[in-house]
């Protein structure tokens, strides 16, 4: 019996049907709009008093003196959402433009009442309806995640220099800054810059996909173009990824960028979930922070080359015991803080007829091919981690620079001997270093790694 995979597909696989660009990918071919209409001015200009070079707001957990000298006008900027209307969106819920940028805007006004709020780690975080609300609601709509995510801080950020121009990684800038640093406009433009590279392997996979058959010399031939495509594609976003030492210092990333971004769970199973008031089944929101651990770009690599995060398939060599211990059902969750439409692009790409892995399998032409690829997928998971301990680990390890007051003092505590902040409340004790979704980071970044490794084919 034929292998299915030899047949003509009874699918054509169209990027187009799934809101993907063949020339930018997941990110939208038309800029995002930059503002919404008059009826919501109430949110827009509260971003605008947050989204500033002289920001009304500072994280609630810097105590500098420049931080705490905006104690007030922090405290009025969240008062106003708690007294303010809950406004209805169903004037957004027929354009999916402006459905974006009103999640682009609610979730960031979330991430700024919550952050500039001062941390009392035993008590929830409540939400005022006026904010939660509509955020969940359009959230539904565009069948994404309310909260923070990959979508809002990079592909529904961005905003040409200039407009006659087509988009490009020197032709782009992001609207909305947590910290207006050059620092956190490098690392969203280190993800774009991926994206946009990747948009050749999304082409090439669609190819692969609308292949008539495979099977004969022409059609193998064609296999390994692919592969040898995407190879290049993936060694490219490597480069790229590395690149983002040069332009975002780790010290600027880790005290003052990321925890903007923490989500609900950032501290971990023990610590109170946000409360989104007003909303029903609030304790069962996905609220992670935003992470590139949602980028449809890397998912499809995944699911093109069959990677398996989820430990299902009987793969070699076995898992570790680490492994095991990792968060299998991570890169799976991070799916639902896609966009939907990305989200059922990933599902039609893994439903595949012709997984590439099988066909390699069967045809030993294309096993050097296949393999090329995702040892350079694994080589860019190899060269995150380094990354990500650099930004996180390390720095999370390392004494506080001077100007970091938030860590000087708890290293002060330490070294006397408290067990919890007196200010903060929060636990001096050593916890396990969490991404921004609440995951022991190196265990979970190791597994992805390894997973990875386990997809490749015995010569
Ligand atoms: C300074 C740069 C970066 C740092 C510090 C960093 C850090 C992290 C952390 C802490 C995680 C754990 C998951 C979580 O968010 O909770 C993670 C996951 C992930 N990140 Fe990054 N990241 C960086 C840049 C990127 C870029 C540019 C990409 C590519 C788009 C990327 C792709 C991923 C992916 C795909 C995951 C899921 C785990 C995996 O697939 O290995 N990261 N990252």
């Amino acid at each position: 019996v034929e292998p299915a995979h030899n047949h003509v597909p009874q699918r054509q696989f169209n990027l187009a049907d799934f809101d993907v660009d063949y020339t930018t990918g997941f990110l939208p071919a038309r800029p995002p709009i930059s503002r919404l209409s008059a009826e919501f001015e109430l949110w827009e200009q509260a971003l605008d008093k947050a989204n500033c070079q002289n920001s009304v707001l500072s994280l609630g957990e810097d105590y500098s003196p420049e931080a705490l000298a905006k104690r007030d006008s922090s405290a009025q900027w969240r008062a106003h959402f708690q007294s303010a209307p809950v406004l209805p969106t169903s004037s957004l819920h027929n354009d999916v433009e402006l459905l974006r940028r009103a999640h682009h805007v609610l979730a960031f006004l979330v991430h700024f009442y919550v952050h500039s709020t001062p941390p009392t780690p035993t008590q929830a975080v409540h939400i005022p309806a006026s904010l939660a609300v509509p955020l969940v609601t359009v959230s539904r709509v565009l069948g994404i995640a309310p909260i923070l995510t990959f979508a809002d801080t990079v592909l529904w950020n961005y905003a040409l220099i200039d407009p006659t121009q087509p988009l490009s990684p020197t032709n782009m800038r992001f609207q909305t800054l947590f910290t207006g640093t050059q620092d956190e406009t490098s690392f969203y433009l280190c993800c774009a810059q991926i994206e946009l590279r990747g948009v050749p392997a999304l082409r090439a996979i669609s190819n692969y996909e609308n292949l008539a058959s495979i099977g004969d010399n022409d059609s193998l031939a064609k296999v390994a173009c692919v592969l040898e495509d995407v190879a290049a594609v993936i060694n490219d976003l490597t480069s790229t990824l590395q690149s983002v030492r040069c332009t975002c210092e780790p010290s600027v990333f880790y005290h003052a960028i990321r925890p903007w971004f923490r989500g609900s769970d950032a501290s971990g199973p023990e610590s109170p979930n946000w409360v989104f008031e007003g909303v029903e089944d609030s304790d069962r929101l996905d609220l992670s922070g935003p992470s590139a651990g949602q980028s449809s770009l890397m998912h499809s690599l995944d699911v093109f080359l069959d990677v398996d995060h989820s430990l299902e398939k009987p793969r070699l060599p076995a898992p570790s015991e680490q492994n095991q211990r990792a968060d299998h059902k991570f890169m799976k969750r991070m799916q639902r803080y896609m966009p939907s439409i990305h989200q059922n692009f990933l599902q039609f790409l893994s439903a595949t007829p012709r997984c590439v892995r099988n066909v390699a399998r069967c045809h030993p032409s294309l096993i050097d091919p296949y393999n090329a690829c995702v040892t350079a997928l694994k080589q860019f998971r190899d060269a995150h981690l380094r990354v990500a301990c650099l930004y996180v680990v390390s720095m999370s390890r390392a004494a506080p620079k001077p100007g970091c007051p938030v860590g000087a003092m708890m290293l002060k505590m330490q070294a006397e001997g408290a067990l919890t902040c007196p200010v903060t409340g929060e636990s001096l004790k050593r916890q396990p270093v969490r991404g921004t979704g609440g995951n022991e980071l190196s265990l979970l970044l190791k597994a992805c790694r390894d997973a990875t490794t386990r997809t490749l084919l015995d010569r």
